[in-house]
């Protein structure tokens, strides 16, 4: 299985586990807004490592950003399908769009 899709299954797993034990269940619980704060921060932290040239920093802090927007999409009830669905539709236009515009 795809790393991605396995996180994405234990965090749709453990957001109803015991928020003392599990890190999902306890950021889930206190809501979309403070989901979304986390999700800015790791971003943040994802320019700052990127501007900085730290690859090592640049890839753990990636890492937390994809992590918490994994979260996110589970608290909003959307998944990494949708995303994958949202990006081939576009692959989707843009190669229709490339088409149109070469000669016959
Ligand atoms: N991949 C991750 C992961 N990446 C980052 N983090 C957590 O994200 C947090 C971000 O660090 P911060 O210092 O910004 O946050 P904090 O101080 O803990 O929280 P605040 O009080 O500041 O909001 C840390 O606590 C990290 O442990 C993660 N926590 C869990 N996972 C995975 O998620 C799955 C479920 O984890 P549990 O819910 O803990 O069982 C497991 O597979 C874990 O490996």
């Amino acid at each position: 299985m795809d790393p991605l899709d396995a996180l994405e299954a234990v965090i749709r797993e453990r957001r109803g586990a015991d928020p003392s034990t599990s890190y999902v269940a306890k950021l889930s619980a206190r809501g979309r807004a403070k989901i979304a704060q986390k999700l800015g921060e790791e971003a943040v932290e994802t320019v700052i490592a990127a501007i900085a040239d730290d690859r090592e920093e640049l890839t753990k802090e990636a890492a937390d950003l994809v992590f918490h927007l994994l979260v996110l999409l589970a608290d909003a009830g959307l998944s990494l399908a949708d995303v994958r669905a949202e990006l081939a539709r576009r692959e989707g236009v843009s190669g229709i769009a490339e088409k149109a515009s070469r000669p016959a």
